[in-house]
């Protein structure tokens, strides 16, 4: 696996735009594209996957499961077909397992690996290097996994051999679908029943998924549960779009009156469309057209039509539903009429970057009103001026930064943006055809 990482200094340069137009085709989900793997590389049987993401996060999983022994076929763009041999087919993997930016990859691997007694150690980049693990280690320590962290409880993770793990009952202190996903999945060969609490919806394409494959998932309110034991098998699966590559899209069109967008294909989980819900309170234009269901899980065809957009105190129980969309909000209530205020949002501190300081940081740089609290930010929108706003290498501020050239009348730059390609490769075309005047530069010396 390759362990270098990929050189800083791929940079947008951004001239003002004012709409974005046509039809867009976001790329597959992140969140199911991991599981897909996951679970096809552990099941019985054929596991055939359409509309896989080709992202680093995502591939980095696949070759996981590649350096476990798990045959996997490549075919067209994002057809993916694992033979997977069951549980007891699987080799402990030959040295570190590296995942590169994902913290979805690293949480969710822990927990199946550990369950299932393989020892391995994982790995990541710098961002990943850096992000809390004691959140999973924890409650898989109470299991009976044995897993050390780095210092300060950080990876790298090493999942050393443990004798068969006991089933919890466990209340998740934060709202994390990693959390919850880790511990149902080391769960699965766990003696006896292992349940979750969560204290808010996160998202649920652990479960829905895991029906998909055979296995018997209890789910009451916010409390999921699975007995140990059961063994998954092979199936066909469609991942549909990935909502949060959409919300880019959304945003950038619902803010800028004369837009009419087009996204197609994109995933309505209830546990993921928060970004629509916000949208709408800030009034924005969204239709939801051609409601279909693919593989188990919602999908639409959404109709965005620009417009002017107010301010709003976004709704706490919503935060979970769009954690991953903040970035994108927080461009949103910067072109809003009045004020934004965001509360109840601290894990945005703890994702690939600290989103609150770097969205902060970057469109104060652009010119924007906004003012950082610890749980989230207030946002009095207006016009951009433009200037250099810096991702910090976070794939979802890089995108972000880039849609506020719609609201901004000079250019702006956005450092550091390889990482786009962990969960959107194709991003920056795609956002050119639509109307973004924006183009790549690779430069070293960049920061
Ligand atoms: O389970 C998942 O696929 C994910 C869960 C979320 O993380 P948390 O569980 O840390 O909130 C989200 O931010 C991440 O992009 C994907
Ligand atoms: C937080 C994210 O991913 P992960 O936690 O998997 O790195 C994300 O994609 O926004």
């Amino acid at each position: 696996m390759n362990q270098a990482s990929s050189p800083s200094g791929r940079t947008f340069h951004l001239e003002p735009a004012t709409k974005l137009t046509g039809t867009v085709k976001v790329p597959g989900d992140k969140s199911m594209s991991h599981r897909s793997i996951m679970f096809g590389g552990i099941a019985h049987g054929t596991t055939q996957v359409q509309g896989f993401l080709e992202g680093e996060d995502s591939l980095h999983t696949l070759e996981a499961f590649q350096a476990m022994g798990v045959r996997i076929e490549r075919g067209g763009v994002g057809e993916v077909t694992l033979y997977g041999q069951g549980v007891a087919a699987l080799k402990a993997p030959q040295g570190p397992v590296y995942l590169g930016n994902s913290g979805t990859g690293m949480r969710l691997l822990t927990g199946l690996l550990a369950g299932m007694n393989i020892p391995a150690t994982l790995t990541g980049d710098a961002s990943l290097s850096g992000r809390p693990m004691r959140r999973i280690v924890d409650p898989l320590s109470q299991m009976g996994a044995k897993v050390l962290t780095g210092d300060g409880g950080t990876p790298p993770l090493v999942i050393q051999s443990a004798a068969q793990l006991k089933g919890i009952e466990y209340t998740c202190p934060m709202a994390s679908a990693q959390v919850k996903s880790a511990i149902l999945l080391a769960g699965l060969h766990a003696s006896g029943t292992t349940t979750v609490h969560e204290p808010a919806i996160t998202r649920d394409h652990t479960e829905r998924m895991l029906r998909g494959f055979g296995v018997d998932v209890q789910v009451s309110g916010l409390s999921a549960s699975v007995q140990g034991g059961q063994q998954l098998k092979g199936t066909s699966l469609v991942v549909p779009g990935d909502i949060s590559s959409a919300a880019f899209f959304l945003v950038g069109a619902s803010m800028t009156p004369g837009s009419d967008l087009l996204l197609t294909g994109v995933g309505m989980n209830p546990s993921r469309t928060g970004v629509i819900a916000i949208l709408k309170l800030m009034g924005a234009n969204i239709q939801v057209t051609n409601e279909r269901v693919t593989g188990g899980e919602p999908v639409a065809d959404l109709v965005v039509l620009g417009g002017k957009l107010k301010g709003i105190h976004v709704p706490e129980e919503l935060v979970s539903l769009a954690i991953d969309e903040f970035p994108a909000l927080f461009v949103a209530a910067a072109a809003a009429d009045g004020e934004t205020i965001v509360t109840g949002a601290e894990e945005l501190r703890v994702k690939e970057t600290d989103r609150i300081q770097v969205m902060a940081d970057g469109l104060r740089a652009l010119g924007a009103d906004i003012t950082d609290t610890p749980d989230g930010a207030r946002i009095v929108g207006k016009r951009l001026v433009g200037g250099v706003a810096d991702s910090c290498g976070d794939h979802r501020t890089a995108m972000s930064f880039a849609m506020a050239s719609l609201i901004c009348d000079g250019s702006i730059t956005v450092l550091d943006c390889d990482n786009v390609n962990t969960s959107f490769p194709g991003f920056a075309s795609i956002a050119a055809n639509a109307g973004l005047h924006l183009t790549e530069s690779v430069n070293d010396t960049d920061k």
